[in-house]
């Protein structure tokens, strides 16, 4: 559906990120701090973690998009040993918020995903163009394909920068906050469109999330990351805890089972819960 093809040099295993010991240091501050990750091969794991605490930045560094040395592995192979459109056919990234091209289409724009496929100076192939048709209309974009991407509403284009990574075919996904300019409606169409490419094609996806109840309900596993360190991971009812989330988030929360993982809802602090409310309804009393 989505035009994936052979990747390259590198040959499928069972781990599809393993990243050690990974240090990252921008402007002499470090921002991550041997971080430890391992994602295999088909499986969905959401970093989650408060503002600040390194979610993007291990993003970018499992994308290549900074560098990691030698700390990121991906599919059994060094990612400084991938040449750029090797890469581009095993990893796309959905950044938090990618630069918008001016004055281009969103068809054009989605066709950017292509080109790790197309020679250089070469066309699109009719296969190019059907793999972006077949997002355009998976992403519920078709009306959009000769809009200028700029003119855009902040969740339609949130929607065609996934269009572009799901184009480009690759193995693993990277999403940065995917849905966070999505209403609820869309935000539960694209997620379950991610994972029934995953089901579907084996895709891999590494997300970050600060939406912790839809997080605990699309990943298999959740790493809690905090001022630069993995500080909690594995399943979502591990990582999902009121403790946990009062201690790195500084968040009163309390956490339900719900039916596909726990729920965290945010209660506002010093209020009392429930009754009594003042004779006209309005307000409560504090504590
Ligand atoms: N070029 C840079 N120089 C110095 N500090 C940086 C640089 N880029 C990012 N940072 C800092 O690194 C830290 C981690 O940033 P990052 O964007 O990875 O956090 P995040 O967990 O994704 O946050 P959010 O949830 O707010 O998106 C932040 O404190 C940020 O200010």
């Amino acid at each position: 559906m989505t035009g994936r093809e052979p990747a390259g040099a590198v040959s499928p295993t069972a781990v599809a990120v393993e990243v050690r010991d990974l240090h990252v240091t921008l402007d002499r501050v470090p921002i991550l701090t041997g971080v430890d990750l391992t994602v295999a091969a088909g499986e969905w794991v959401t970093v989650i973690g408060p503002n600040g605490a390194g979610k993007s930045t291990l993003l970018r560094a499992v994308g290549g998009l900074l560098p990691a040395g030698p700390a990121v592995t991906l599919f059994g192979t060094p990612i400084r040993a991938l040449k750029p459109r090797q890469r581009a056919r095993v990893v796309a990234t959905v950044a938090q918020s990618p630069a918008v091209p001016a004055g281009m289409s969103v068809l054009d724009y989605v066709l950017l995903g292509r080109t790790p496929y197309i020679a250089p100076l070469g066309r699109e192939s009719a296969a190019d163009l059907g793999a972006v048709h077949d997002v355009l209309a998976r992403l519920d974009l078709d009306a959009f394909r000769s809009r200028e991407l700029a003119t855009l509403s902040g969740g339609e284009r949130q929607r065609v920068f996934l269009a572009r990574a799901l184009a480009q075919g690759a193995t693993l996904l990277l999403l940065d906050e995917p849905t966070s300019a999505l209403d609820i409606g869309h935000q539960q169409e694209v997620l379950e469109l991610v994972d029934q490419l995953r089901r579907e094609h084996g895709l891999t996806v590494l997300a970050t999330m600060h939406d912790l109840s839809i997080a605990g309900e699309y990943a298999d596993r959740l790493v809690l990351l905090d001022a630069g360190r993995v500080v909690a991971a594995g399943p979502p009812d591990e990582v999902l805890t009121e403790e946990l989330l009062a201690r790195h988030y500084r968040a009163n929360v309390r956490v339900v089972p719900g039916e596909h993982g726990p729920l965290v809802v945010p209660v506002r602090r010093g209020w009392k819960q429930g009754p009594p409310l003042n004779a006209s309804g309005i307000g409560r009393a504090p504590c």
